[in-house]
C-alpha cells in the first residue's frame, strides 16, 4: 500500500469526536475505497486527554498543528470566525488541504479564504458546512454542473426543524426542545444562530454561490428566524391546509413586468402546502429542493446535524482530497488537474448579478389581523388589499377570542413586498383593527 494520508483534527467536540469515531468504525472501508491508510496524526485539544490513542499527538497550539510536517490534511472543527480563520489561512500558507464544517466562517470570509487557497494550489472542502450529512455541495458543484439552476428551496437548519416539528406534533414548549437539541449536539455554540435564522443564512449564502456562480454575499441575505412563530399560527396554517417550515430560498428572478431582475436570497418561516415534499421533512432532517434546467426538480434529504451525519460529510471531503493528493507528483504539481472550483464556477466567471432587497422580493402571505367584531370590518381589509393590487387566496374568520375581537386570517397570492408593506400599514391604521398584523410568507415554489 502506498503512502498513508495524515490528518490533523482540530476541535474534539460533537463533530470532531464524530470524525474520530467514524475513522475507527470504518477504517477498512476507507482504505478499500481510497487505497490509502488514513491516519490521525494530530488532534487539536484545549487539554490533554487520556482517551486518545497515545500515537496521536495532542496539540493545544492549533497554529503549530496546522503547519505540521506530520499532516497532509487539516480538519478545522473548532467553529467561530477568528481563530478558525487564522488556523485555516496558516494551513493553506503551509500547503495543506483543509476540510471545514464552519459555515459561519465561509459565509463571512469564504471569498478571501478560497482566493488564498487557489493562490496556494490547495483546496478548502466544506461539504459538512451545508445541510450536514446531505452531499448537497457535491451534487450542486459536480452532479448538476451541466444545468442552469433556476431556484432552490430548503430546510437547512436541523435545530430549527427539530423545534418546529416537536412544537407542532407534541405541543412542546420552544425552550425545552431547544435544550434537547443542544444535548443532542445539533445546535450551534450560540443557539441564537439556529433560532434567529443566521445559521440558515450562512448556508444559503454558500448554496446560492454554487448555484448561480456569484461571490459569497451573506450580508445581503434577508433573514428571519423562528422565535416569533406561535402555536396559534401553526394551527391556523394547518387548518388552511398549510404547514409552517423555516426555509431558505435562492431564486433567480428575470424582469417579467411583475418585479425587478436579480437574485432573491431569503430565509424565513414559510407556509407551504401540507402535501409539499418539504412539508413532510421532520425532526433534524434537512432537505434541499433544486430546480434546474434541463433536469427539473430534484430533492436531497437526510440528517442536517449531529455527530454521525456531519462526520460523514467531513470524511467524504477527506476522501476527495486523498484522490487529489494521489494526483500530485513529487514536485507538488497536480498530475491530472482534478479540481472542482471552490464556488463551482471558475473564479473569473463569477457574476455580479444584483441581490434583490427585501422590498423587491415576491412571495405570498399569511396575514393574521385582529379586528373588532363589527359589520364591515372584513370589507375594509379586503378593499385595502385589492387597492394595493393584492389578490386574496383564502380568508378565515375565527370566533371572537377576547372581548369582541376576532382573528381574521388571510392568505394572499404572490405580491412584491413593498406593496404588502403599504397595505399592512393601512390595515393597522383602521379604527376597527387592533394590534400589529402578523405576517408570515407563503410560498408555493417549495
Ligand atoms: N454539531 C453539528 O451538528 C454541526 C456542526 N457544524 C459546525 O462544525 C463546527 C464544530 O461544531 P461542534 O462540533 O458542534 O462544536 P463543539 O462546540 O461541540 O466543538 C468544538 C470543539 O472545539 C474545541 N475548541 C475550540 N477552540 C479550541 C482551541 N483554541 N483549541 C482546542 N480546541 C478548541 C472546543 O473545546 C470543542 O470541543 C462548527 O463550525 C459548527 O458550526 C456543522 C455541521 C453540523
Ligand atoms: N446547528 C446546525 C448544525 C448543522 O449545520 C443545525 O442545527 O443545522
Ligand atoms: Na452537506
Amino acid at each position: 500500500m502506498s503512502k498513508s494520508i495524515k490528518l490533523a483534527i482540530l476541535g474534539l467536540g460533537t463533530v470532531g469526536t464524530g470524525v474520530v469515531n467514524l475513522i475507527n468504525d470504518n477504517l477498512d472501508e476507507l482504505k478499500r475505497r481510497s487505497g490509502r491508510d488514513i491516519v490521525i496524526t494530530e488532534v487539536g485539544t484545549r487539554r490533554q486527554r487520556d482517551d486518545i490513542d497515545p500515537n496521536i499527538i495532542q496539540n493545544s497550539d492549533l497554529m503549530a498543528a496546522a503547519a505540521s510536517d506530520n499532516v497532509d490534511i487539516v480538519i478545522e472543527l473548532i467553529g467561530g470566525t477568528t481563530l478558525a480563520k487564522d488556523v485555516i489561512m496558516h494551513a493553506i500558507k503551509n500547503g495543506k488541504h483543509v476540510v471545514t464544517a464552519n459555515k459561519a466562517l465561509l459565509a463571512e470570509h469564504g471569498n478571501e479564504i478560497f482566493a488564498f487557497a487557489e493562490a496556494h494550489n490547495v483546496h478548502v472542502a466544506y461539504e459538512a458546512a451545508v445541510a450536514g450529512g446531505i452531499p448537497i455541495i457535491k451534487v450542486m458543484r459536480e452532479a448538476l454542473a451541466a444545468n442552469r439552476i433556476e431556484w432552490l428551496a430548503g430546510i437547512i437548519n436541523g435545530t430549527g426543524n427539530f423545534i418546529m416539528t416537536e412544537m407542532r406534533d407534541k405541543g412542546r414548549p420552544f425552550a425545552d426542545v431547544l435544550t434537547e437539541a443542544q444535548e443532542l449536539g445539533y445546535a450551534e455554540a450560540d443557539p441564537t444562530f439556529d433560532v434567529e435564522g443566521i445559521d440558515a443564512a450562512h448556508k444559503l449564502a454558500l448554496l446560492a454561490s454554487i448555484a448561480f456562480g456569484i461571490p459569497l454575499q451573506f450580508d445581503k441575505v434577508y433573514c428571519e428566524g423562528i422565535t416569533g412563530i406561535t402555536l396559534q399560527d401553526v394551527n391556523y396554517a394547518e387548518e388552511l391546509g398549510y404547514r409552517i417550515k423555516h426555509l431558505g430560498f435562492a431564486v433567480r428572478r428575470e424582469s417579467d413586468g411583475s418585479g425587478d431582475a436579480g437574485i432573491e436570497l431569503r430565509v424565513h418561516p414559510t407556509l407551504i402546502p401540507q402535501n409539499a415534499l418539504l412539508a413532510n421533512v421532520n425532526g433534524v432532517k434537512n432537505a434541499v429542493l433544486v430546480n434546474s434546467h434541463p433536469l427539473g426538480q430534484t430533492l436531497y434529504c437526510g440528517d442536517g446535524a449531529g455527530a454521525g451525519a456531519t462526520a460523514s460529510a467531513v470524511m467524504a471531503d477527506v476522501m476527495d482530497l486523498v484522490r487529489v493528493l494521489g494526483s500530485i507528483d513529487s514536485n507538488n504539481e497536480s498530475t491530472n488537474g482534478h479540481h472542482v472550483p471552490h464556488l463551482a464556477f471558475i473564479p473569473e466567471q463569477l457574476s455580479d448579478t444584483p441581490i434583490l432587497r427585501a422590498e423587491q422580493m415576491i412571495t405570498g402571505y399569511y396575514l393574521r389581523v385582529h379586528a373588532h367584531d363589527n359589520p364591515g370590518v372584513l370589507a375594509d381589509i379586503t378593499r385595502i388589499l385589492s387597492d394595493a393590487g393584492i389578490n386574496i387566496d383564502a380568508i378565515l374568520q375565527k370566533p371572537a377570542h377576547k372581548l369582541g375581537q376576532v382573528p381574521v386570517i388571510i392568505l394572499t397570492l404572490p405580491v412584491v413586498e413593498s406593496q404588502m408593506n403599504i397595505a399592512i400599514e393601512k390595515i393597522e391604521k383602521l379604527d376597527t383593527t387592533t394590534d400589529k398584523v402578523v405576517r408570515i410568507r407563503l410560498d408555493e415554489l417549495a
